[in-house]
């Protein structure tokens, strides 16, 4: 297992994001941080095309703005358009595929002229890092490696629908799982470990898989707040409040201005 730097990578339809959504960074940082699985250096959150064609899926300009608004307390996470940006849906190994190489090329260039996409970690382009002594120390030691590795982030619904017949490739599973490598939150309802047990694929990149057990279990999720929303019912508490002011302003997902507030 890598010891060295993570960027933590969501995909997902965030229509609209939840507070668990984000949740699942502060999770997975603290859990990797006391196992000593790594560093995380940073979080991306990387919302899918509208091609992909889920059922309320509202166009992606007002899912990345709810999301923005969502991590506006947040140093470490930020939001990735790139996807939404692309002709049509991008598969989750292209788009790993192509954070790992920005930061890569980033990281390598340390040239900061280079108009670095806003979601590129701090931490990445601070070259100042570099000359601190603790890290220099640490780099001579051998005990760090400064290799940043994208890893993507999920909740254990997505592990399970590895095993949809045709949703994903076998291909794109061997690369996602094991050049990346994935970290898994539990989920209400699901069983990792059970799973790993049972895929083949799964099995053979065990060491690749970090599954953490969300003991603050919370069932929340986009459709619970879409249908709330629907119904005229409140959502409070379930996600952040300027993301409720939002589905109203633009009344969306069948938002009528007589929410409970
Ligand atoms: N309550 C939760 N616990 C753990 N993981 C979660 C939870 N809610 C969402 N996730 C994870 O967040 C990522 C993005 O999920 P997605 O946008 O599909 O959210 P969702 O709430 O499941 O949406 P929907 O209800 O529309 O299916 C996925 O990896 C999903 O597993
Ligand atoms: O890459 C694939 O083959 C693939 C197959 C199915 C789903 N995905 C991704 O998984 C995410 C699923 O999001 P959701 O909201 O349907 O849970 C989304 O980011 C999709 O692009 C990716």
């Amino acid at each position: 297992m890598s010891q060295g730097k993570v960027v933590l990578v969501a995909c997902g339809s965030f229509s609209p994001p939840t507070y668990m959504h984000l949740r699942l960074f502060e999770i997975a940082k603290d859990y990797m941080h006391s196992f000593g699985l790594g560093t995380i250096v940073g979080g991306i959150v990387s919302p899918v095309h509208d091609a992909y064609g889920k059922k309320d899926l509202v166009p992606a300009p007002h899912r990345i703005e709810m999301l923005k608004l969502s991590l506006k307390s947040s140093s470490w996470v930020k939001v990735s358009e790139w996807e939404t940006q692309q002709a049509g849906w991008s598969r989750t190994r292209v788009s790993l595929q192509y954070h790992q190489d920005t930061i890569n090329k980033h990281k390598s260039s340390h040239n900061l002229n280079e108009d670095p996409p806003s979601w590129l970690p701090d931490d990445i382009l601070n070259v100042n890092n570099i000359d601190e002594p603790d890290n220099l120390n640490q780099m001579l030691n051998g005990n760090v490696s400064d290799d940043v590795t994208v890893k993507l982030l999920c909740g254990a619904d997505l592990l399970e629908s590895f095993a949809t017949p045709g949703l994903w490739s076998d291909e794109d599973l061997e690369t996602i799982l094991g050049r990346y490598g994935i970290v898994v939150v539990s989920r209400v309802g699901s069983d990792p470990g059970r799973m790993i047990n049972e895929s083949d694929i799964l099995y053979k990149y065990r060491r690749n898989v970090i599954v953490i057990s969300n003991y603050i279990t919370s069932d929340v999720s986009s459709t619970v707040i879409r249908r709330l929303v629907r119904r005229g019912e409140s959502p409070k508490y379930l996600t952040d409040d300027a993301v409720i002011s939002y589905i109203i302003q633009h009344g969306l997902y069948g938002a009528r201005s007589q929410i409970k507030n």
